[in-house]
């Protein structure tokens, strides 16, 4: 499918790296003149235009827009001229479909929330649909989407808390496996085995909760040997108010 990603930053270059891990895809980035990201196309050898006008001119079949937010609805009129059967793919936090169908009113149109794991396929992706989305786009949404990560169907409202907690959330949890090196360097390992370390069990706790399906307090008795090491780590995260930090970054972010 030819699929084009307008802003070609730090979503978009996940996005099109995710994507480009799929054989089928015919990649158009999109992003005014910069040579680093010149040198990412040449790099990931996608097509790189530099104008809306190219973009439509394209057709491609799907556009997804990874521009700053407060410039994603300047952008998307320069895209107006896009046909009324491209299926048109906002990543933009903050950016309402409704705002989005005043530009396109006959386009199926779809919001989502991506995190920077897409690069590798391991995405977690908030999406709201549109009222135009019939089976054949949805097919396409689908398509271009469900190789990224995990898709995960939510109403508009929901979108900006999906967002915190999905698209925020990889920087929350990067701020703690960076403290949890810092502490395991403290402690004699070298700093690229602490980082593989603190990814590992990272990647490994999520994996166990998605496939058991236990909460997260379940997973926690089950490390928590009575009289043990882990209780007394916990009991050093609920003093230091580790709960409260971690609702309260959400509180920020979600403002
Ligand atoms: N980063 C993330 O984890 C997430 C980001 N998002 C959303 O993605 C969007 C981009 O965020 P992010 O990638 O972090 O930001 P970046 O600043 O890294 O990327 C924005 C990109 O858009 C380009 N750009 C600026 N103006 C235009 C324009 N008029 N036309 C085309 N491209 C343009 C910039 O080009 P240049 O640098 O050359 O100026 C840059 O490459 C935001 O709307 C954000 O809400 C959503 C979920 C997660
Ligand atoms: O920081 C931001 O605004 C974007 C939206 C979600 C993640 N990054």
């Amino acid at each position: 499918m030819k699929i084009a990603v307008v802003g070609v930053g730090h979503m978009g270059s996940a996005i099109i790296k995710g994507l480009l891990s799929q054989a089928e895809n015919h990649v158009i980035g999109m992003n005014p003149v910069n040579p680093r990201v010149s040198k990412f196309a040449q790099e990931e050898g996608f097509h790189l235009v530099n104008s809306c006008e190219e973009v439509v001119s394209k057709k491609p079949a799907v556009v997804i827009v990874t521009t700053p937010a407060k410039v994603t609805l300047t952008v998307l009129k320069q895209l107006a001229g896009l046909p009324a059967h491209t299926v048109i793919i906002s990543a933009a936090a903050g950016v309402h479909l409704a705002e989005i169908a005043a530009i396109f009113p006959a386009n199926p149109l779809a919001a989502i929330i991506p995190n920077i794991p897409v690069a590798v396929n391991a995405g977690t992706i908030g999406l709201s649909l549109g009222p135009n989305v019939m089976a054949p786009a949805f097919d396409k949404i689908s398509q271009v989407l469900n190789p990224l990560g995990e898709v995960i169907r939510v109403p508009e409202s929901q979108l900006d808390i999906v967002g915190v907690i999905g698209g925020c959330g990889p920087a929350f949890v990067d701020v703690f496996m960076d403290a949890l090196s810092d502490a395991g360097v403290k402690y004699g390992l070298d700093r690229s085995t602490a980082y593989q370390l603190a990814a590992s069990m990272v990647t490994g706790s999520g994996q166990l909760a998605l496939r058991t399906g236990l909460t997260p307090a379940q997973l926690r008795d089950q490390v928590t040997s009575p009289g043990g090491t882990t209780i007394r780590g916990v009991e050093a995260l609920e003093k230091a108010g580790f709960r409260y930090a971690v609702i309260d970054a959400v509180n920020k972010a979600n403002g």
